[in-house]
């Protein structure tokens, strides 16, 4: 469907043509870029809410700003879709997060105005700073700096980590915190309390806007007044305002809170910081949402909503060419509560992700047993650590791709320790849309080499509660990893009652005779769809459940490689050092002679798209297995295809 920007935002290609306009015209190119967003992401999907919350921003920045020479780093990037309309992109805009289409988060190999390449949130303070410091170190002293980081995205410790060290390194760099109150879900901390405290109290700025009020007076007396007046305003910054504000107390100058949709006032303020040396940090307020009603009302259903009908606000909902199970997410959640019943030991742990991994489910239920811990992944594990030292049974479920952030803490706070921390790992495997950054690509081979850990990927939704299960019984002797994808699983009929599976035991899933299939997770279901086809034109490979990863089921891979010359191994993650890496070590170490062809997530970096599409590209669905039965059965036996 063809998408008509205003006439206004018609004529902006690169900011330079934002600035042919007057401020009074800024307004109006706010509207027409709005909608210009609605229209797009109603049929296309995507990230929805924090790119409505940022529009006055995003153009006030390109309008004041020199980009790209100056340089803008956006925290997270699901809020960058003005920017990118406004940068030479809003002729491919529709192509946003489709695959071979444009990314959805700012990508540095895209477009020279995407200084940074996030999708992770809170690292946009390390790098503007990076980049200031090396500016500062080339002499370009009139490069402007900027990192628009959200409150969620500020609740992590990778950001205070960079407000620590930008408060000494006196650069150029500012942080403009766009507060909206919201994660995903609505923010949470100390922090967040903090700056309502700030944006409401009466207290700090009415005591602020006196002294500027009252020194502004004195200013006026004449120029020796001047210079008083601003030993004055420095010692008082230096003492009561810098003690009240946490901003200052790190050496920032704290400039706001002020209105973050109010464009003309906003260019105003972001011409006057131009020339301010020094860290400085502009504390915006927003709406998440703002300018769509529904989004502003329930902003986190309109965070990425999917498609919808822009008119009536109507959520299209996809409708699957077969029955398809729950999301795996909801029978995690659900599945959580249940255990929760039968165990009191049971806690549960997300990392800003409540609706996300569906924990909210518990948190609903379970308030007192159930913790989101704001974008604060390593906390999150060595937190869990800390409730399982206590004999508690800590489930921990991160994302996969978000887990790489808590790689130490997982090894140095819980495998050395054999605590009991069960890893719930979500969206493992490729993620689709959210591209390079959110696939859950490497979590078998991080997790499989790690002493004490179990790593076990169920092949279904029943499978999935019977891990969970099997997990909170006892201490394993460390951390118990259960991984799954993003989507839906293959049993509407899900709940069955709970069943112990015995850790390091796969299972076969069909016999048969030249070739042997190895998969392990919800991959294995693309094998069933293969074994179908390939029984149909007269092939009869066996298929096997490996269902963990480490250890590995030895007595299954002796029957394996006792009756096969041809193994196949599939896992929807990377290639070296997953499960396939292990079926080829045990390979050698029994000096059993076999032709092994591993599939998965080549060595590469997989952009994105549809799961589906993929799978496919990758070499690993349904078409992939049976072209690769085909192949081996056909291979003279000296041809080796070890993968
Ligand atoms: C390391 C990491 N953890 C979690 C996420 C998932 N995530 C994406 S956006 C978001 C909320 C960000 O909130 P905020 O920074 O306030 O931006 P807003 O959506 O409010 O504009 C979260 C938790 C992520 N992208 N990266
Ligand atoms: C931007 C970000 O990191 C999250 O919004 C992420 O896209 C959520 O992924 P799901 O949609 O799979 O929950
Ligand atoms: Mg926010």
């Amino acid at each position: 469907m063809e998408v008509q920007a205003g006439q206004l935002l018609s004529q902006i290609n690169i900011p330079s043509d934002l600035k042919k306009f007057k401020e009074e015209d800024l307004p109006e190119i706010c509207k027409e870029l709005r909608q210009y967003i609605i229209d797009i992401v109603s049929v296309n999907g995507g990230h929805f809410a924090s790119s409505l919350g940022v529009v006055e921003l995003t153009v006030a920045l390109h309008y004041v700003m020199n980009t790209p020479y100056d340089q803008l780093v956006w925290d997270v990037g699901h809020q960058a879709y003005g920017h990118k309309i406004l940068t030479g992109r809003r002729e491919v805009f529709h192509t946003n997060r489709i695959y071979k289409g444009i990314s959805g988060f700012p990508k540095r190999s895209e477009s020279e105005y995407d200084t940074f390449g996030v999708g992770h949130s809170s690292t946009s303070i390390s790098a503007a700073l990076g980049m200031a410091v090396a500016s500062h170190y080339k002499g370009e002293k009139d490069r402007q700096h900027v990192a628009v980081i959200g409150d969620g995205s500020m609740t992590a410790g990778m950001a205070f980590e960079a407000l620590n060290h930008a408060g000494i390194e006196n650069s150029n760099v500012l942080v403009i915190l766009n507060d909206n109150c919201m994660s995903i879900d609505p923010n949470v901390g100390a922090l967040k309390d903090y700056l309502t405290d700030i944006t409401t109290s009466k207290t700090y700025n009415k005591f602020r806007d006196d002294v500027s009020a009252v020194l502004s007076k004195i200013s006026e007396l004449g120029p020796n007044a001047h210079e008083i007046v601003k030993k004055i305003e420095k010692s008082i910054k230096g003492t009561l305002l810098k003690k009240s504000n946490l901003f200052e107390a790190l050496n920032f100058r704290y400039f706001g809170p002020i209105d973050g949709h109010d464009v003309v006032h906003l260019a105003k303020v972001l011409k006057d910081l131009r020339d301010i040396p020094g860290p400085k940090l502009l504390h915006c307020v927003t709406v998440k949402g703002k300018g769509y009603a529904l989004a502003e009302k329930d902003q986190t259903k309109w965070h990425s909503p999917g498609l919808f009908n822009k008119i009536t606000g109507e959520i299209k909902k996809s409708a699957p060419s077969k029955p398809q199970g729950p999301k795996y997410q909801d029978v995690f959640g659900h599945t959580m509560v249940e255990l929760a019943e039968m165990n009191d030991k049971i806690m549960g742990i997300t990392p800003a992700m409540p609706s996300g991994c569906s924990l909210n489910i518990m948190m609903k239920a379970m308030p007192h047993r159930a913790f989101d811990v704001g974008i604060a992944e390593q906390h999150a594990v060595t937190f869990s650590a800390g409730l399982a030292t206590q004999g508690l049974i800590p489930f921990c479920n991160i994302y996969s791709s978000f887990m790489q952030r808590a790689y130490d803490q997982v090894v140095h706070d819980v495998a050395l320790q054999k605590l009991p921390v069960v890893f719930c790992l979500d969206r493992a495997g490729i993620a689709g849309a959210d591209g390079p950054t959110h696939h859950g690509a490497y979590d078998i081979a991080y997790f499989r080499c790690i002493p004490n850990m179990i790593v076990s990927a169920p092949m279904n939704e029943e499978e999935l509660r019977n891990l969970m299960y099997t997990a909170q019984l006892k201490n394993h002797g460390g951390p118990f990893s259960i991984r799954y994808p993003r989507g839906n699983g293959v049993m509407p009929e899900w709940k069955r009652p709970l069943k112990e599976v015995e850790v390091g035991k796969g299972r076969k899933i069909t016999d048969g005779e030249d070739v042997a299939i190895l998969t392990i997770g919800h991959i294995g279901n693309e094998a069933v769809k293969a074994c179908l086809e390939l029984n149909a034109e007269g092939y009869y490979p066996a298929h096997y459940d490996m269902r963990f990863a480490k250890p590995i089921d030895e007595e299954l891979l002796h029957e394996v490689f006792k009756n096969f010359k041809n193994v196949i191994t599939v896992e929807d993650g990377c290639i070296q050092g997953g499960m396939g890496s292990a079926v080829l070590e045990f390979m050698a170490d029994h000096q059993y002679q076999a032709v092994v062809k591993r599939l998965g997530i080549p060595d590469a970096v997989i952009e994105h798209g549809e799961q589906a599409e993929l799978w496919n590209e990758c070499g690993y669905d349904a078409f992939a297995i049976l072209k690769t039965v085909k192949e081996l059965v056909k291979a003279k036996p000296t041809e080796r295809l070890v993968g």
